[in-house]
């Protein structure tokens, strides 16, 4: 029924104020009255439409993507959404999110300007940024070749100095040089900060940024010497495919030298390559930048199928009926909130982990600028850590989502497969998961390392400190409750990371070549760096349910016994227990729109089953009673049965 909410018995289960809780999901009251205000101007507005996304064809999808980006532009300049005039304040970014769909403006907001910002000469940023800001050039993030991505230093475009006319030529000498997978790329950008091998002299001074012209800014063809086009169709069906991801090849394209990014270091007229006080890590700063904001974008990804999940779990019913009466809602079986419940924890520690992410990133950029370089380490090691961490979680949790909401979330119209197959590859752009886990172990490892000099860790490692204490530590738990202590907690997490982290210490120790050791121990090293990210998110049942999955490593290291084991199993059910009448109201805190959501079982009002029917009688396929191809590859068969039957 319209107008109904099936889900208002749930509703009034709540034990807390639900309008204070979407205050603290969103950061703030005045978060929430942004958030609240542009996703309901999105949702009203006919152009930014997705329920139709699903059944378009590439072209007319990728057109749509199109059409969405320049309206949302457009919004942005009328509403004068922003103070100033670009879409990197917070009230266009938020439009942008809540539109929902991936386009080339992520890549030319997200990473071509920021890199500008972060690798360009102040002179550099006058010239390009108000032609960026104003979209007058758009501009993607060249990095990937076809042949190598997450080692971004066996990059082969070349970039070489010509003296005589003071230009860099770019060259992609072999088929794997090609620039591979940047977004925006295929059919969109303008210009591109490409990364190349600086070469002066015959000398290889390793991968700088250039900016590079792509295509003419009148008739948008290719400039002489770019060949360029899009990679092909990509997982899932709409998904990311509304992204024009690109290949690029250059033959001697020419560019002036002053087109080289040269904040951390510069080529002079000269030819002489000089290399500024500064580590030559600050080349990869865009990648940190981008990492903070996906660790930011992981509660949002994964409470959205958290959301559908709980409201769902919450009207759909199966056994247990008593006397003709109700059947059981499925959200009251305990297999299915033991699922659900510590998804629904993560989402909020994510949320909050990401905004501790964000403070790190602004406190180590203000650094920067004081020419304080001592926190990047720890910097990089977070932003790669938690990147990781959160977008395996999220993607393997909206799975599991999908998997929550039985048949019915396999289907489009559940909004899961579509939000699956858009977020997955989050574990790989940005830096594969397993490569970014392997430069936390070097971190990590490096910080056991220093503890016999003296050097005194600190930020998230600075638990390593208490090595020691941590190396006796055993668990005084003797009761579920005691698991409610964070103390107790934080203390068996911290135990766990440590002792995972010297044991592979100690491993690596035993080779003569510690490269040669890093690699064997490849996979160890990959545990202590995960139990060393978990430890920075722990919180109360997130934490447990870890506890829960991870009990192996807690009892191999020796930090807690079986016994100590299965009373943190007791608590969880407990605490199960206690979410269970608050589920339904923590998933409406996150205050988003059924547009947003994208889900029939996700609704705001429950009314799940008759809007299922009248989704299916949409789809294209049954437009007509008779389908097409009825009359070729049907009716024959048909009627050859009835002959053999008759024979
Ligand atoms: C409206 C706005 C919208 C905004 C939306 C934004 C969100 C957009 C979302 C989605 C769009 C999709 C974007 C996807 C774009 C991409 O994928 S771009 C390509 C990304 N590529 C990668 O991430 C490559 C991964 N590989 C690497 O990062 C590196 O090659 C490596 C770190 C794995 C290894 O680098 P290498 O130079 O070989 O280093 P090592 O020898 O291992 O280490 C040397 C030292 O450098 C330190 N280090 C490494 N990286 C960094 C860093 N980033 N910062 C600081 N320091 C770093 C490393 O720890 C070593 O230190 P020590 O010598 O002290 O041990
Ligand atoms: C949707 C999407 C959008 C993208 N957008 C952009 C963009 O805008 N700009 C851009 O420049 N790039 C972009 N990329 C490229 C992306 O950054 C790379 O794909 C990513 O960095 C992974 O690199 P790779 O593809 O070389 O993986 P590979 O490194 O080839 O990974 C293959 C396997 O090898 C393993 N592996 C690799 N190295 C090691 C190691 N040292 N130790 C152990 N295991 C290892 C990995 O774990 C993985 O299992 C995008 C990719 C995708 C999927």
């Amino acid at each position: 029924m319209e107008g109904v909410d099936h889900l208002a018995f749930e509703r009034n289960k709540a034990q807390f104020d639900v309008d204070e809780m979407k205050i603290v999901w969103a950061g703030s009251r005045e978060d929430f009255e942004l958030s609240d205000r542009i996703s309901r101007l999105v949702a009203s507005d006919p152009v930014f439409r997705k329920d139709d996304r699903a059944a378009l064809g590439r072209k007319e999808l990728f057109k749509n993507t199109l059409r969405k980006a320049a309206h949302a532009w457009k919004r942005v300049i009328e509403l004068r959404l922003s103070g100033e005039f670009s879409a990197l304040e917070p009230e266009a970014y938020k439009l942008r999110a809540f539109v929902d769909q991936p386009a080339f403006t992520d890549l030319h907001w997200g990473m071509f300007v920021p890199a500008i910002q972060g690798q360009g000469t102040d002179e550099q940023q006058q010239k390009w940024l108000p032609l960026a800001y104003r979209m007058q050039i758009i501009g993607c993030y060249a990095q990937t070749e076809l042949g190598h991505g997450s080692n971004v230093q066996g990059l082969e475009t070349t970039a070489t100095f010509d003296p005589k006319t003071d230009e860099f030529v770019i060259h992609s000498p072999t088929l794997t040089s090609s620039k591979w997978w940047p977004g925006g790329l295929g059919k969109v950008s303008t210009h591109a900060v490409v990364y190349a091998r600086l070469i002066i002299d015959g000398q290889d001074y390793g991968v700088h940024g250039f900016i590079v012209q792509l295509r003419s800014l009148d008739d948008h063809l290719p400039l002489p010497g770019i060949t360029i086009g899009d990679i092909g169709m990509k997982f899932g069906n709409a998904a990311y495919n509304t992204m024009d991801n690109g290949v690029l090849t250059f033959d001697h394209v020419r560019i002036p030298r002053n087109q080289m990014l040269m904040r951390v270091s510069q080529v002079t007229r000269e030819g002489k390559y000089v290399h500024s006080n500064v580590p030559r890590q600050l080349v990869y700063g865009t990648m940190v930048y981008v990492r903070q904001k996906i660790v930011a974008d992981a509660s949002v990804a994964l409470s959205r199928a958290v959301c559908i999940a709980t409201r769902y779990s919450a009207v759909r019913r199966q056994f247990g009926s008593h006397n003709g009466g109700l059947e059981t809602q499925v959200i009251d079986y305990k297999t299915q909130q033991s699922r659900l419940f510590p998804l629904l924890a993560s989402a909020y520690a994510f949320r909050f982990v990401g905004e501790w992410l964000l403070w790190l990133y602004t406190d180590v950029t203000e650094r920067l600028k004081a020419k304080d370089f001592s926190t990047l380490p720890e910097a990089h090691a977070c932003t790669a850590g938690l990147k990781s961490l959160t977008t395996t979680a999220t993607a393997d949790g909206i799975e599991e989502c999908r998997k929550l909401c039985g048949g019915h979330g396999y289907l489009c119209s559940s909004g899961l497969p579509e939000l699956f197959a858009v977020y997955v590859p989050a574990c790989t752009y940005e830096g594969d998961n397993i490569v970014l886990l392997l430069q936390v172990a070097r971190h990590l490892v490096k910080t056991v390392s220093q503890l016999s000099t003296g050097n005194k860790p600190v930020g998230t490692t600075a638990y390593m400190a208490r090595l020691e204490q941590l190396l006796q530590y055993h668990s005084d738990v003797k009761k579920a409750e005691d698991w409610l202590k964070p103390n107790v907690v934080l203390e068996a997490f911290e135990a766990r990371a440590a002792r995972m982290c010297v044991a592979c210490a100690q491993n690596l120790s035993k080779f003569s070549n510690p490269e040669e050791g890093f690699q064997e121990l490849a996979a160890d090293l990959v545990e202590a760096a995960v139990a060393h990210c978990q430890l920075i998110v722990v919180s109360n049942v997130y934490a447990l349910s870890l506890l829960h999955k991870h009990l192996g490593d807690f009892i191999s290291t020796g930090c807690i016994d079986p016994k100590q084991g299965s009373l943190a199993n007791e608590q969880l059910r407990n605490l199960y227990s206690q979410v269970r009448p608050n589920a339904v109201a923590l998933v409406d805190a996150y205050n988003y729109t059924d547009h947003y959501l994208g889900s029939i079982l996700g609704r705001y009002d429950g009314n799940v089953y008759p809007k299922l029917y009248e989704e299916a009688w949409k789809d294209p396929l049954n437009d007509s009673i008779v389908p097409d191809g009825f009359k070729e590859y049907i009716q024959p068969l048909l009627k050859q049965q009835l002959r053999n039957a008759r024979l």
